[in-house]
């Protein structure tokens, strides 16, 4: 094959006006020729080979600076030639070409790339450059496609599953319509499969796939159906590399396989803390341009057996009682969570237990930092393997509960909560832009432990209410948040799964009693943990953080703008 330049710089024609174009291998640049330029055509030098002499007649009434633009190769999706008769060879498709270069400059190639829109969506964008001979026109694109084949990150072929039940049950509409034609311009190749039962992705991945000819696995749903991929892709690498799950001290075997998230869920707490936007379209670029951002994953152990794995939210409390309710009204779509949140509120539970933790003292940074991980996170990209001096001693000056103590490095709390929550990530969401540990990190190998205890109604709402304004939902007495690397909890009345039948005996009877009686006030014993929007079947549960277990087609949030910023106080 012939060897394609690294380099490569052309006057082309573009909308009616020449552009200088170049490309070094990292950039595709394309800077509009000021009209003064090319009055003296002559004696611009160019050091590569060039498109043609722009004849006099194309001058325009234009400025001396000229519009410029850079894509970055490795943001460009596709490259493709125009027939002269103005059907593109590729794939077929007709396109409509400008009167003055079918008549004059009849080869053109079409650039597709990502260009950013607002609020960290990315769209893709076709430009078209016309040229006066074929043999550059090929030029251009065999090298812009010599460039995107050396870019080895990028995934080729995909196994994609579809939950047609998530959220508003559009899955299927938002592939095929938004995300399939991508992956087409991409030459990205796919088996879809729509999920018929719950698990059914979860159980192909762990038993059935060949996983070896896939570049990565997508899903098309919530958080839930991302939660099935994360289950059938872990245990799955665990099994291969015989390694016991049921083990909570075991050190688990980090996924190779990366994991595309289009969201079509009723939270998509995951994409959106990860990409900063729930826009199908933004995570099929994420994904066609091979991203690479690796997760954190809590494993969830009861008596020492395996319960589940969480990527997102562990919610004790509040949260749990959240999914529970809302779990018997799926009819309601996405609303489900904002009826049984209001509901749940109004409850008003508090529940007793025990808390114990290990505090995360080897690193830098606390959930109380104003910095945010973003793309390309320092902290992250060393593994959370920060050493502080003084971190022990930040640790051991937290606010002192007069319920606390330590036990051999582990800090216990006793006490009554409203939620216990724990963060592995952000949790940003569309309903909190900030999250609910606005500070945590994606991949540091920590989850922020949130107690909120029992306090007023009038209080709870305050705290609530920040998660959706730029104060801080941890400056209030009855919150703390510590960031940890393993927690155990243990309801104040541990039942042994015996018991667990009278139990929800007890549950029914004793809320069959609330509702008689609207104005009780007490609170029932047990909770439920909402673990990644499923609920965990025992309420005493053993949680260790595995630092970077998996990794997904995305970059983290980009930095935006400072005047977007300003324009979004919850941004801030
Ligand atoms: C009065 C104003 C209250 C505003 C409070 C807003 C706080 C919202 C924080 C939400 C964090 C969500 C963390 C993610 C949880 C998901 O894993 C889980 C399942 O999602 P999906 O599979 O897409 O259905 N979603 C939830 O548990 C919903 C929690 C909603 C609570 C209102
Ligand atoms: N074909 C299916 N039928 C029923 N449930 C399914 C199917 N496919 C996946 N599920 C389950 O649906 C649940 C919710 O899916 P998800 O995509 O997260 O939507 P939502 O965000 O609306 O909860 C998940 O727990 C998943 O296991
Ligand atoms: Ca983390």
């Amino acid at each position: 094959m012939e060897k394609q330049p690294r380099l490569l710089a052309s006057q082309l024609l573009l909308k009616n006006s020449f552009f200088e174009v170049s490309l070094n291998g990292v950039l595709l640049t394309w800077k509009e020729i000021p009209t003064k330029k090319k009055r003296v055509s002559g004696g611009i030098h160019y050091p590569f080979k060039v498109g043609f002499c722009f004849p006099k007649f194309h001058r325009r009434g234009k400025g001396e600076s000229g519009t410029s633009h850079s894509v970055s190769v490795s943001e460009i999706l596709a490259v493709r030639e125009l027939d002269v008769d103005s059907k593109t060879k590729d794939d077929g498709r007709w396109q409509k070409m400008p009167q003055k270069s079918t008549e004059a400059y009849p080869y053109a190639f079409t650039v597709s790339y990502v260009e950013r829109a607002w609020q960290h969506r990315w769209r893709c964008s076709d430009v078209t450059f016309h040229c006066l001979e074929g043999a550059l026109c090929q030029q251009w694109v065999q090298t812009i496609r010599g460039q995107l084949a050396a870019l080895t990150s990028r995934p080729k072929h995909l196994l994609v599953y579809i939950n047609p039940y998530g959220g508003k049950q559009q899955g299927k509409c938002i592939y095929e319509q938004k995300v399939a034609p991508l992956f087409t311009c991409a030459s990205i190749s796919t088996d879809v499969i729509v999920t018929e039962h719950a698990n059914h992705a979860r159980d192909h991945l762990r038993t059935e796939a060949e996983l070896k000819q896939y570049d990565g696995v997508v899903c098309v749903g919530g958080d839930g159906m991302f939660s099935e991929i994360v289950h059938g892709l872990v245990s799955r690498t665990q099994r291969d590399n015989g390694v016991d799950q049921n083990s909570p001290e075991e050190k688990l075997v980090p996924c190779t396989l990366r994991i595309g998230i289009i969201p079509a869920g009723s939270t998509d707490c995951i994409c959106y803390a990860t990409v900063g936007i729930n826009d199908p379209v933004t995570s099929a670029l994420h994904i066609i341009v091979g991203d690479a951002q690796p997760m954190d994953v809590c494993s969830v152990h009861h008596n020492n057996t395996f319960l589940r794995y969480s990527v997102s939210l562990l919610g004790y409390g509040f949260y749990g009682d959240v999914l529970a309710d809302s779990e018997r009204k799926r009819w309601m779509g996405p609303a489900r969570y904002d009826f049984s949140g209001f509901k749940t509120f109004l409850t008003h539970h508090y529940y007793e237990g025990t808390v114990s933790f290990l505090p995360a003292t080897d690193i830098l940074g606390t959930p109380r930092d104003k910095t945010r991980c973003r793309a390309g996170c320092f902290i992250c990209q060393h593994n959370g393997q920060l050493y502080s001096e003084d971190a022990p001693e930040i640790c051991k000056t937290d606010p002192d509960v007069s319920d606390s103590e330590y036990e051999g490095g582990w800090r216990v709390i006793r006490g009554k909560f409203l939620a216990i929550n724990a963060a592995s990530m952000s949790c940003a969401c569309p309903r909190s832009p900030k999250g609910l540990s606005p500070a945590a990190h994606l991949a540091d190998g920590t989850t922020d432990l949130i107690l909120v205890r029992k306090c007023s109604r009038f209080n709870f709402l305050r705290h609530l209410l920040r998660h959706t304004s730029k104060y801080d939902q941890f400056d209030m007495t009855f919150v703390e948040v510590h960031r940890v690397r393993r927690f155990h909890f243990t309801p104040r009345h541990c039942q042994s799964d015996s018991e667990l039948d009278l139990r929800e005996n007890g549950k029914r009877l004793f809320s069959q009693i609330c509702r008689d009686h609207p104005a009780c006030s007490c609170s029932p014993a047990y909770s439920s943990w909402n673990c990644d929007g499923e609920i965990l079947p025992h309420a005493a549960i053993e949680v260790g953080v595995h630092c970077q277990l998996i990794k997904l087609f995305a970059r983290g949030i980009e930095e935006q703008p400072v005047f977007e910023d300003l324009a979004n106080p919850c941004a801030i």
